[in-house]
């Protein structure tokens, strides 16, 4: 199972989570966010860790050439797309990138079947806020829930070992549980976060 921390703004936070052991660092490119960062400081980031640490550039109702411009200067390894978007934008950016297609509780079920056969194409099931740090009803979720996608939505260290247990996750990413203020990691939150992910990891039944 695979581990993001998302909303990086600088290279303290993208060392802090790569030391942690997450798998994955998101840079939050949506003009909406409090965690919004540019391109270059994206790239400074995600230069200052491993090669090994996959760079996600998380984009919302964004146009395809500033998404594929975007990730080009801000060398990254894939993109989170959220936001209502035709299979051929999305088709568009997998051309180029793997992708992470988000989706809330009510599109699961049909976007599961659209993407079932794409290998490029990662499904990642958040809340209907993106960033709000409010959790799903997992339980109600699980029989819904398709193998191989990734968990978002309030998760943080006091409960993502439990959101593991109920649907058992390719991957879990948060931000808001995870920081001191929007932008600036709470450095404990990080390392408690991705330490309960592992360890949970460890004692799924797969
Ligand atoms: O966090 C944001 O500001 C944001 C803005 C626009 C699109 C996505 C955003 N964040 C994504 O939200 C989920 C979960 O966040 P949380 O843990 O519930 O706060 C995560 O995938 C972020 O990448």
């Amino acid at each position: 199972m695979k581990v993001k921390v998302c909303g990086t703004t600088s290279v303290r936070d993208a060392v802090l989570a790569a030391d942690a052991g997450a798998d994955a660092l998101g840079f939050i490119f949506a003009p909406v966010s409090r965690r919004l960062v540019t391109p270059q400081a994206a790239r400074e980031a995600g230069l200052s860790v491993g090669a090994t640490v996959a760079r996600v550039g998380v984009f919302l109702g964004q146009g395809l050439d500033e998404v594929l411009r975007v990730a080009d200067a801000a060398r990254l390894s894939a993109v989170q797309l959220h936001g209502p978007l035709s299979s051929l934008y999305v088709e568009g950016v997998a051309a180029y990138y793997p992708v992470l297609r988000v989706v809330r509780p009510a599109e699961l079920a049909q976007a599961a079947h659209m993407w079932r056969t794409d290998p490029r194409v990662t499904l990642m099931l958040d809340a209907p806020e993106p960033g709000g740090g409010v959790p799903l009803d997992w339980a109600a979720l699980k029989a819904d829930f398709p193998a191989g996608a990734w968990l978002a939505g309030g998760l943080g260290p006091e409960n993502v070992a439990q959101a593991i247990g109920v649907l058992g996750p390719a991957g879990v990413d948060a931000v808001s549980r995870l920081e001191a203020r929007p932008g600036l990691k709470d450095a404990a939150a990080v390392r408690a976060f991705v330490q309960a992910a592992r360890s949970t990891q460890a004692s799924y039944p797969q």
